[in-house]
């Protein structure tokens, strides 16, 4: 956790300040007591008011003083713990920008998602009480025994007594505790995880009636973090009573012993009354380093899952010096050379030993049965992920040599499941060109075939999409998707399986209407519909990640068996014809 301190530096003025007040306040307080004990043992013994007086105001004032010592360190605190929290909410936000699919798939985005809210707010909680406890609990341990034992070094033994048979205590109740506190955040996580996937799913889960079966698996998921809960708070609630038992005993004890001293001369009665409060205040001080170790050990399970995701390096980087800096030096020319490709875990590559060549101004099919490897072959061009050999050239240069951002704003990437954001339809379809005209936003959306129905809806370009996407029906989607590629003008075009939510008829104009457009691009089409790539200039079939076979429609149906199966399997003999 320590090593998440390194946010809290551009505060630590404020550190400072908050502390110079705790320890001020401290010493008000160490301070009463004793003065206290003088308004006794010489005030009210001698009958001397003026003095009563005198003393008495003084205490006001150092309680006043203290107090507001108290509420600005307070302020303080709250404040620099807010800004810590913030800022590393954002540090975490900001790496988990740039993973790679890869590690998006080990850490999981329900994870990610109670990382960046709930860890980071037991570790801004520790921190604000680390601000006002941790350092305030040391100061009263160790002040109140020094003033302890100036008042009466043989009655301090009792002190000498406890303390160990308290810090045990404490020992005790962190070695159970902490533990249980790490189980805990995993099963938030999986809570997390299973009301995300009920929330995303709900169409299925209604469909299916599987509304009971969710209910039980959230019912399982939430009892099971509640049991843990109940554990730890069982021995967290155990441990506030036992502190004030063994408070209440040492005061009896130390009553008891001082009773003999006063009895015999050696003590005065405010000097007892002092070191009563003395004890008090230290016991006190250690019930609040109890606590802290009951956060902190929580804090630390959350500070190693927040340091997991900083720690983790993107294993895809920018190279230090890259090779294209010039966005518009271009044509968009793809080779595939010899590339093979492996998801982590996986048996056999998902990609393996592919070349093949794709032109500018030519259309490239890929075609294949289901998991034959076209979407993670779409997905290496932009380098979603790094492939494990061979190579990946643009014009001729690595990819893995350009910086991602200059690779990535070549490309206009239409996903196989369309995302769109909470915002408008041209807001949608300028997330791909952040500066293009209303021109270009209505062109993209007419290439896309999208502006019959946009003109349909009641505010027109500027309707409002709602979260997912989920007012739009999935052709509509995929529409919205392509113009926001097209409105970008790429060197090349990635269509991920993206017309099969269109009807034939739809399908035809639209890529009709992409020819034209797109003459002197490179287009890189998956495909399911032999229907939608039969007029491309190069079809690659694919099976089992390699490749069956490269031609346009007419050789494939001569020469690939593996195509022949898929074209008979969709089309009637007078289309094949
Ligand atoms: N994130 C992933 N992690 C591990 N394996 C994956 C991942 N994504 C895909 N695969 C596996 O890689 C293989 C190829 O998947 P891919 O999605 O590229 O197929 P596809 O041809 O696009 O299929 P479809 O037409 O059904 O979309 C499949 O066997 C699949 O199980």
């Amino acid at each position: 956790m320590l090593k998440l301190f390194k946010f809290l530096k551009p505060y630590r003025l404020s550190v400072m300040a908050a502390l110079g007040l705790i320890f001020l306040q401290a010493i008000s307080e160490l301070y009463l007591p004793t003065l206290m004990a003088n308004i006794v043992d010489i005030g009210v013994v001698d009958g001397d008011t003026a003095y009563i007086f005198k003393v008495g105001i003084l205490m006001i004032l150092i309680a006043i003083g203290g107090t507001l010592c108290a509420i600005v360190s307070s302020y303080l605190s709250a404040k620099t713990s807010t800004a810590f929290g913030r800022d590393l909410r954002g540090q975490v936000f900001k790496r988990a920008e740039d993973f790679s699919l890869n590690e998006f798939d080990k850490i999981g985005a329900s994870s990610l998602i109670t990382r960046t809210t709930n860890d980071i707010t037991q570790i801004q909680q520790v921190v604000m009480m680390s601000l006002r406890m941790m350092a305030r609990a040391p100061m009263m341990a160790i002040g109140g025994i020094i003033m302890a034992v100036s008042k009466n070094a043989k009655l301090s033994l009792v002190i000498v007594f406890v303390i160990p048979i308290i810090l045990l205590g404490i020992l005790a109740v962190a070695k159970k505790g902490v533990p249980l506190f790490k189980v805990m955040q995993t099963k938030l996580d999986k809570l997390n995880q299973v009301l995300r996937e009920n929330l995303m799913g709900v169409r299925v889960i209604r469909a299916f009636n599987r509304i009971d079966h969710e209910k039980k698996r959230f019912k399982e998921a939430n009892y099971d973090l509640t049991s843990t809960a109940i554990k730890v708070n069982k021995l967290m609630s155990a441990l506030m009573p036992t502190m004030s038992l063994i408070l209440n005993f040492t005061t009896i004890a130390v009553i008891w012993f001082g009773a003999i001293k006063i009895d015999s001369g050696a003590m005065q009665v405010g000097d007892l009354m002092a070191f009563i409060q003395y004890v008090t205040q230290i016991m006190f001080a250690l019930i609040m380093v109890s606590m802290m170790f009951v956060m902190i050990p929580r804090a630390s399970a959350s500070a190693v899952r927040i340091n997991e995701v900083l720690d983790t390096i993107p294993e895809i980087k920018d190279p230090a010096k890259s090779s294209i800096t010039d966005a518009t030096s271009t044509s968009g020319l793809v080779e595939f050379k010899n590339v093979i490709f492996s998801y982590p875990g996986a048996e056999e590559p998902a990609i393996n030993d592919i070349s093949f060549t794709a032109r500018p101004g030519k259309v490239t099919a890929i075609i294949g049965g289901t998991g034959s490897g076209k979407s993670t072959l779409l997905n290496l061009i932009p380098r979603f992920y790094d492939i494990d050999s061979g190579s990946i050239l643009l014009d001729g240069v690595d990819i893995r040599q350009m910086e991602q951002k200059n690779l990535r704003n070549k490309i206009g990437f239409v996903p196989q499941k369309a995302v769109l954001f909470t915002g408008t339809i041209a807001e949608n379809i300028r997330y791909g060109k952040e500066d293009a005209t209303d021109e270009e936003v209505r062109l993209a959306a007419e290439i896309a075939q999208a502006t019959e129905f946009i003109s349909n809806m009641k505010d027109g370009f500027d309707s409002v999409i709602a979260q997912g996407g989920t007012n739009v029906s999935g052709g509509q989607k995929q529409r919205l998707s392509i113009a926001r590629a097209l409105v970008r003008r790429p060197e090349i075009y990635l269509f991920d399986d993206s017309f099969s939510a269109l009807d034939f008829k739809t399908d035809a104009k639209l890529r009709g209407a992409l020819k034209g457009e797109t003459t002197n691009s490179t287009l890189i089409i998956v495909a399911q519909r032999v229907s939608t790539i039969i007029d491309a200039d190069q079809i690659i079939v694919l099976d089992k990640g390699k490749i069956a076979g490269v031609g346009n429609h007419e050789e494939l149906l001569k020469t690939c068996d593996v195509y022949r199966e898929i074209v008979y399997s969709q089309l009637s003999e007078e289309e094949i014809a």
